[in-house]
């Protein structure tokens, strides 16, 4: 038997890349959680049984799901050194949420890829599937930056890090239980390698490409940027979840006009972004998901320099006012103040203790543009 490895056992992970390893049965799977043990301990109790609801607008699919084998907690360690010292482990996958590649990331991976080294194990691919640009490449400058020499040599000879665009919408489930409860929509694009093989994604739709940003860009600006446009103004006005917002014909009006500024700078052509666009309205409004603001306003910090700044700096450059990304900053700055969905950002310490003043938050978040007094100007 194959094995695909995981790190970062959680919903996302359990409807997304294991459902595709599902499609190939000679591969099952691995899968560590990132920290607690909880979700491991429950899933071993039930076989690492569970249920994918496809939650449609109208009708749930159940799909039994079986590639899951072995669930196991992130802490235990001795466990995650002898996983990745198989040789029939050929691709690890990563879901553990944008904040954890600043240090969990790479200290994680260089651990696993000394033992691998260590028992001669050979190549791997590793596949980070957190919504961060170029994921492949910046997990493995990450990891280099943290390698001896001798190990840095040897994963540059061994380990192919693989750039992905992941998408389908997974909330955390609105009540206690191990079954996941995902969208219908689903997408899975990959650019990379894999030196040891890999299961058969293709058979349940994933694409493989030779560049992924402009996939990656189309889907961090246009759906996570909203997303994020949501979770901060959307809150403000009283919505707790994407499909209440949605249904307010003023966060509609906003999201469109989001969704204009940013689609100038995606590179695809106009009618795949009009159609794209249309798409991520019916699976916003979609009623029976209950996708919080509150679990998208989660690390604000860590987010915003990744889904809305870009698209800010490029109007600027451009010579334009960017309004709609000034109106997802703005909230979020209000978000800091107290304003909308909880405040849930541990990264975000050094912003609160400076939240009066915008300059500073700006300073913080983006230090090229401190002196931009256009832009300063048009913040709360
Ligand atoms: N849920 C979705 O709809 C979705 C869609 C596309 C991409 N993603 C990506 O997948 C990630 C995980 O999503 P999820 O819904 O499964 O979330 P989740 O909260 O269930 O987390 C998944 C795993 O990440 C671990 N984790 C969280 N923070 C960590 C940290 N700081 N350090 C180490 N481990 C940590 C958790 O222990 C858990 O095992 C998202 O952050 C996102 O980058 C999610
Ligand atoms: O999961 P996060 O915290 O990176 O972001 C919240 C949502 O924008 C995100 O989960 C989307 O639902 C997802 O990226 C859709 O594929």
């Amino acid at each position: 038997m194959n094995h695909h490895l995981h790190l970062g056992l959680g919903n996302f992970f359990r409807a997304h890349q294991a459902w595709y390893t599902g499609a190939d049965p000679r591969w099952s799977i691995t899968a560590f959680t990132g920290r607690s043990p909880d979700l491991a301990d429950e899933l071993t109790r039930r076989d690492c049984r569970y249920n994918l609801v496809v939650r449609g607008p109208s009708e749930d699919r159940t799909e039994p799901q079986t590639a899951i084998t072995t669930a196991l907690p992130g802490t235990d360690l001795t466990a995650w050194r002898s996983w990745m010292s198989r040789p029939s482990v050929a691709v690890l996958t990563l879901t553990v949420t944008e904040a954890a590649y600043a240090d969990f990331v790479p200290a994680r991976l260089v651990a696993g890829l000394a033992a691998r080294r260590a028992a001669g194990a050979g190549s791997i691919a590793i596949i980070p599937c957190d919504n961060i640009p170029a994921n492949g490449s910046t997990t493995a400058q990450a990891v280099a930056a943290l390698a001896d020499p001798a190990l840095a040599t040897w994963i540059t000879d061994n380990v192919s890090f693989v750039s992905t665009m992941v998408d389908r919408i997974t909330p955390r489930n609105p009540t206690p239980g191990v079954d996941v409860i995902t969208e219908p929509f689903t997408e899975w694009i990959l650019s990379g390698t894999f030196p040891a093989g890999r299961p058969t994604w293709e058979a349940a739709g994933a694409r493989f490409v030779t560049d992924v940003r402009p996939h990656e860009t189309r889907k961090l600006f246009l759906l996570n940027g909203a997303h994020t446009l949501l979770a901060y103004a959307g809150s403000a006005l009283g919505h707790t979840t994407v499909a209440s917002a949605v249904a307010d014909p003023t966060c509609r009006t906003w999201l469109n006009e989001w969704w204009d500024e940013a689609s100038r700078h995606v590179p695809l052509p106009a009618p795949e972004l009009l159609t794209y666009r249309a798409a991520l309205l019916t699976r916003f409004a979609n009623p029976r998901i209950h996708h919080t603001l509150a679990q998208i306003a989660t690390d604000g910090s860590q987010k915003l320099p990744i889904r809305v700044l870009p698209v800010l700096r490029a109007e600027r450059s451009a010579g334009r006012m960017p309004t709609a990304a000034l109106r997802i900053v703005s909230a979020w700055i209000n978000h800091l103040r107290g304003a909308g969905a909880p405040l849930n950002d541990p990264a975000a310490a050094p912003y609160l203790q400076r939240a009066a003043s915008s300059r500073d938050i700006l300073t913080l978040l983006a230090p090229d543009l401190t002196h931009d007094e256009a832009l300063l100007k048009a913040l709360p």
